[in-house]
């Protein structure tokens, strides 16, 4: 497909100006505002015409959706939190050529099915390579036909829907957002529902990539790592320097790329695991023998559970939690599941 072109983008001066942004403030957000750099994010995160959707979070001024829609995409439905942004999106999904639609919400509390029901409302472009299906019939026509049949998302052909979730998230919400994704995705539920195939590719602070991404041993290796690994192929697909966010944050960051486990670790809900791995992770010094003791004496009702655990893997309890395998860590979540018991959150 060729994009219909875009506006020319302003001036970066401009855009600093008008959204108040500048090199001396401190500012809660870091934008990026070099189009090479989210060129390469979009490249990174394989945005093509064939995607049936692309979701970006917190798009801000836009940089990273030009990128998208420039790359190609069809349907993109962008979430973004702050008003101040909404007449550069305006001005973006108006030159998309019916391509974009703007939801003003907030990423965290947000209904996806509203997400779901921006998608329906774009068409696809007349034209397209990848506008017909197989059959020669509109792949756009299709969709609006269902979508007004029933007001759920469906898969354009017979085959998965694939989506693409984009974002260059603020490190406040980074964490909680992700954590949600992932419990969502291990649910089907949302924009993860049914057969999609979702992927994602986040944009993190430096160390926070580093986290998710931490193999056992890893310094960084936390939570949020052994909730991701249980249900994702997780990589860090880009680095960025601190050097092309305005303003310039004090570190850098990376670009952390999310597929789905063809058989996660963790079958059903992440809440479990979220417990041990908390559990766990507040005292990541001590060896898992001690932990692992003091939940027995806390938790008498768990003993046989974590005697069967420790009977079963043949693990190493001198280990402490940071070395420990997302695998060991499910293994007891899942007999935790089972039994149906809760540990506490000390
Ligand atoms: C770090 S800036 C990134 C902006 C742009 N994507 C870029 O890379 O330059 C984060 C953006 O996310 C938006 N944002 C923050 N929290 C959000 C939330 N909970 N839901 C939706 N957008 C949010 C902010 O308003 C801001 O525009």
């Amino acid at each position: 497909m060729i994009p219909k072109k875009l506006p020319p983008l302003p001036p970066i001066r401009d855009l600093i100006r008008v959204y108040g942004l500048s090199a001396n403030q401190r500012f809660s957000q870091n934008f990026i505002l070099d189009k090479n750099v989210t060129d390469t994010i979009a490249q990174h995160a394989k945005i093509s015409a064939k995607d049936d959707l692309v979701v970006e979070v917190g798009p801000g001024p836009g940089l990273l959706t030009r990128s998208i829609l420039d790359a190609g995409a069809r349907r993109v439905v962008v979430v973004e939190k702050d008003p101040r942004f909404l007449p550069a999106l305006q001005q973006l999904s108006e030159a998309s050529d019916q391509r974009m639609s703007i939801i003003m919400g907030d990423m965290l509390t947000i209904d996806h099915a509203a997400i779901l029901e921006a998608a329906q409302t774009l068409p696809s472009p007349p034209g397209s390579i990848s506008s017909a299906n197989d059959n020669g019939q509109d792949r756009g026509a299709a969709l609006d036909q269902e979508s007004s049949a029933n007001n759920v998302w469906k898969p354009m052909d017979s085959q998965r829907s694939t989506i693409r979730l984009l974002g260059n998230l603020p490190f406040g919400v980074a964490s909680p957002l992700v954590i949600q994704w992932l419990k969502m995705m291990a649910l089907r539920k949302g924009i993860f529902q049914a057969d999609n195939n979702v992927s994602m590719s986040l944009m993190f602070q430096k160390e926070v990539a580093e986290g998710i991404t931490a193999r056992p041993n890893h310094s960084q290796r936390s939570r949020l790592s052994i909730m991701s690994q249980s249900i994702c192929d997780v990589k860090i697909a880009y680095r960025l320097s601190s050097g092309v966010f305005v303003p310039k944050p004090k570190v850098d960051a990376a670009v952390v790329h999310f597929v789905k486990k063809a058989e996660p670790l963790m079958p059903g809900s992440l809440d479990k695991l979220e417990d041990v791995a908390r559990y766990y992770f507040n005292k990541r010094r001590k060896t898992m023998g001690n932990n692992t003791n003091r939940l027995a004496r806390l938790m008498p009702e768990v003993k046989p559970i974590l005697d069967e655990w420790i009977a079963e893997g043949g693990w190493d309890m001198n280990m402490r939690t940071q070395e420990v395998s997302t695998e060991q860590l499910c293994a007891l979540a899942r007999k935790l599941d089972h039994a149906q018991i809760k540990i506490p959150l000390t």
